[in-house]
C-alpha cells in the first residue's frame, strides 16, 4: 500500500471505500469482473491515479463513458482542484457513480447521464479523459466538440496507442488538429506506467470545405439568418 498512498497522499481514506465499494456493490451488479478484485489498486485506481499528472490546476473535465468511475471518480479523489463531469449513457451505472458521489461526498463531480456524442450543446470543458470507451478514431470524434480551443483529450491507451493515433489521423485532420502526443504518466507508481494519446483541440477551428466541414458559432447563426 505504499504507493497508492504516496499517490492518493490525504484522500487515501476515500481511495480505499470507494475500492472496497467496487469490489462489493461494483461486482455483485456486473460493473466491473470478479477477477479484477485482486488488481484493483494497481491496475485500475493507481493506473487512473496518476493522470492527473497531466491536467492542469483547476481544469473542467468531463470523463467520457465513465462506467463505474474510472478513470473520473478517481481523479476527483486525488484531485479536489477538478470539476469532473462523468458521462456516461446506462442508467445502472449512473446510478452507482451516484451513489459513490453521496457515499464518498465528492463536491467535485457532477453525474450525467448521456452519449459523448450527443453532448456537444451541453458540455464545453478544458480535458476530456477516456478509459476502454472507443478506439481513438471515434473518441476523437466524440470528444473534440466537447473541448473549448486549446483543450485537450486525454486518451488512456495501451499497447495499440501509436497505432490507433495513426488510424486517426483522417478524422484529426478533419478537425484541423495539429498537435498530439504520446505521454507516459505513473513513472515509478506503475508498472508498466499508464500510456496517454494527447490530442490538442485547435484554438481556432478551421474553415473546411465539402462534406464534415467544421461550423463555428458565428457559422450557426449567420446559417439560421438565411433560412428564416
Ligand atoms: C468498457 S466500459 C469502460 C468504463 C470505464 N471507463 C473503465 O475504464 O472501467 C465503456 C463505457 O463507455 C460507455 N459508453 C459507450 N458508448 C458511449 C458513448 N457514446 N458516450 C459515452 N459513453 C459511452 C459504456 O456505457 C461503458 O460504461
Amino acid at each position: 500500500m505504499g504507493i497508492a498512498s504516496e499517490v492518493f497522499g490525504d484522500a487515501l481514506p476515500l481511495a480505499e471505500r470507494y475500492a472496497e465499494f467496487l469490489a462489493d456493490a461494483g461486482v455483485e451488479r456486473g460493473l466491473i469482473g470478479p477477477r479484477e478484485v485482486d488488481r484493483l489498486w494497481e491496475r485500475h485506481l493507481i493506473n487512473c491515479a496518476v493522470v492527473e499528472e497531466a491536467i492542469p490546476e483547476g481544469a473542467e473535465v468531463v470523463d467520457i463513458g465513465s462506467g463505474a468511475g474510472l478513470p473520473g471518480i478517481v481523479l476527483a479523489i486525488v484531485r479536489p482542484d477538478l470539476s469532473i463531469t462523468l458521462l456516461e449513457p446506462l442508467l445502472r451505472r449512473t446510478t452507482f457513480l451516484n451513489e459513490v458521489v453521496e457515499m464518498l461526498e465528492l463536491e467535485n463531480v457532477e453525474v450525467r447521464r448521456g452519449r459523448a456524442e450527443e453532448a456537444a450543446r451541453e458540455l464545453s470543458v478544458d480535458i476530456a479523459t477516456a478509459r476502454a470507451v472507443a478506439p481513438l478514431e471515434r473518441l476523437a470524434k466524440w470528444a473534440l466538440p466537447l473541448l473549448r480551443p486549446g483543450g485537450e483529450l486525454l486518451a488512456m491507451k495501451g499497447e495499440r496507442a501509436a497505432t490507433e493515433l495513426e488510424e486517426a489521423q483522417p478524422v484529426l485532420k478533419r478537425f484541423g488538429v495539429r498537435t498530439t502526443e504520446l505521454l507516459q504518466v505513473g513513472r515509478g507508481k506503475v508498472e508498466p506506467p499508464t500510456t496517454l494519446v494527447r490530442v490538442v483541440a485547435e484554438r481556432e477551428p478551421r474553415r473546411q470545405s465539402g462534406r464534415g466541414r467544421l461550423v463555428g458559432k458565428g457559422d450557426a447563426k449567420r446559417s439560421r439568418k438565411r433560412s428564416s
